[in-house]
Formats: C-alpha cells, sequence, structure tokens
C-alpha cells in the first residue's frame, strides 16, 4: 500500500476549480518532486493534503496509509503525520519558537497516547535537531519566524519537521530565497529527514534543488493536473527546455486537447 494515494482529486476556491484530477501515489521512503508553471496549483494541492479550510473539495479521495485524510481537521491529520513546509511561514509574534513547538509536539504526543515531554527534556531534543540546519540556539528562544530573514524561516521549518517527525512531509518551495550556502544546508537538513518510514513532496520551481535532494520521481503540474510523470531526468529536461516542449500552451499551463502523458 503507497503511503500517500491522491486519487483523481478536484479542489476549488469560491467558484474556480484549481485542482483537475490529480492522481498521485508515494511510496514509505520515497521522494516526490512537483514542478509546474506559476499558478499551476502547486501550492492549492500543498494546502488541500494539510487541510486548510478555504479550498473545497469536490472530488476524489486522500488516504495517508489507507485512512482517508479529507474528513479530518488540519490538526487531526497533523497527528497522522501530514507536516506542511509553508511557501511563505507565518510570522507569530509573542510566541516563542520553542514554546510553540514544544505545544505542538505535545498534541501529537497526546493523541498517540504518548507522554508528554517537559520543557528540560524538550530542549535537549530541540537542541539535538536544530543541528541539522545549523540553526542557532538565539532562533529557538525568539519567536516564530518573527524578523527572520527568508532563510532563516525556510531552516526553522526544516527544524519543525525534524522535531515533530511526519510520516508525510509536504514542502512548498523550501528553496526559494536560500542562498547557495542555506540551500545546502537546508537540503542537506531534508536528506538527513529521508527515511524509509517517511514521504515526501517536494514542490520547486528549480532543478538545482534536486541535484542536492534526489528525488526518486518528479511530476509535473499544469493546470491543475499531473500532466508528466517521471525519473530524475524529467527535471533535467524541464531545466534545459522549459515546460514548452510539454505541449502546454503560453506558458500558462493548460495541456493541449487536454492530453495527459506520463
Ligand atoms: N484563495 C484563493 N483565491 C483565489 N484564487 C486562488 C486562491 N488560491 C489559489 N488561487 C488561484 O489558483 C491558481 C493556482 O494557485 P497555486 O498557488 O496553487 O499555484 P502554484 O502552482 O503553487 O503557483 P506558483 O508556482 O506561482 O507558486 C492560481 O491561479 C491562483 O491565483
Amino acid at each position: 500500500m503507497a503511503l500517500l494515494s491522491v486519487r483523481n482529486l478536484h479542489a476549488r476556491v469560491g467558484d474556480k476549480d484549481i485542482l483537475k484530477g490529480i492522481d498521485l501515489e508515494v511510496g514509505a521512503g520515497e521522494v516526490h518532486a512537483i514542478m509546474g508553471p506559476n499558478g499551476s496549483g502547486k501550492s492549492t494541492l500543498a494546502s488541500v493534503l494539510a487541510g486548510r479550510d478555504s479550498y473545497t473539495v469536490t472530488q476524489g479521495e486522500v488516504l495517508l496509509d489507507g485512512k482517508s485524510l479529507l474528513e479530518l481537521s488540519p490538526e487531526a491529520r497533523a497527528a497522522e503525520g501530514v507536516f506542511l513546509a509553508f511557501q511563505y511561514p507565518v510570522e507569530i509574534p509573542g510566541v516563542g519558537n520553542l514554546h510553540f513547538l514544544r505545544t505542538a509536539l505535545n498534541a501529537q504526543r497526546r493523541v498517540k497516547g504518548l507522554e508528554e515531554l517537559d520543557a528540560m527534556d524538550f530542549l535537549q531534543l530541540a537542541k539535538e535537531k536544530s543541528k541539522l540546519v545549523q540553526l542557532d540556539a538565539a532562533f529557538m528562544n525568539r519567536s516564530v519566524n518573527e524578523g527572520f530573514s527568508g532563510g532563516e524561516k525556510k531552516r526553522n521549518e526544516i527544524f519543525q519537521m525534524a522535531v515533530l517527525e511526519p510520516r508525510l512531509a509536504v514542502l512548498d518551495e523550501t528553496d526559494s530565497g536560500l542562498d547557495i550556502d542555506a540551500l545546502r544546508i537546508v537540503a542537506g537538513g531534508v536528506n538527513g529527514l529521508r527515511s524509509k518510514d517517511r514521504g515526501m513532496v517536494l514542490i520547486t520551481h528549480y532543478q538545482r534543488l534536486l541535484d542536492y535532494i534526489v528525488p526518486d520521481k518528479v511530476h509535473v503540474m499544469a493546470a491543475g493536473r499531473i500532466v508528466r510523470s517521471g525519473g530524475r531526468e524529467l527535471a533535467l529536461e524541464l531545466e534545459e527546455k522549459g515546460y514548452g516542449w510539454l505541449g502546454l500552451e503560453g506558458g500558462k499551463g493548460a495541456p493541449k486537447g487536454g492530453e495527459v502523458r506520463r
């Protein structure tokens, strides 16, 4: 059984259809990259998987280890092991980074019937995990993302992922805004979290990220559907040729004639 099965997923915001029949299977231990032109629906897919309530699912299903997610609240999905690293991480002034993360972790531990971690044990864990993305201790004591640079926010997302140890991690443009060194550090962090017990979906515009995080599969999304899937070489081909050769019209991502190729 796949870790994540997305079947014929349709979603809209207001009266606008955005996802128009997504099929995606991610196995345990696999990393899948999703690429595609601006506005093709990649972030929408990430939000729908995480349960953001501004999107309405009109058809299809999403299964995590065979269990349907769509009826669950975002919190319940997180407790099932879904983690979303935001494209634009949110600043939460007045809420300490460590406090926030301990609250999130303990909420998940409660659901699993595990004992909650006290402040000392959590600090120990956080220090350990922060090494993965070389996040300085000073960041842990600041308010969540407040005043963090773009790159620091992205590192903080991976730090959160390291602490929460999700079953499914969806990383939305985790590479955007990173300088070369930070890209290596973040990619190293993601690689350090690859595991046979975890699936990852990486949304990215740039093949360069995939030089560091080598995906098992690459998918191209256009106009709300996956129009091409392949191995790593597909990302290299896109880098070289752009999206035009896939028959997407005017860069807007609409597949000509509704054709879907694999
Ligand atoms: N809340 C919303 N209200 C109106 N339109 C929306 C909303 N959310 C998404 N859309 C529209 O849905 C389409 C898909 O957006 P989405 O952010 O999922 O694309 P994307 O592939 O992630 O784009 P990018 O590569 O630019 O980040 C866009 O046309 C966007 O304007």
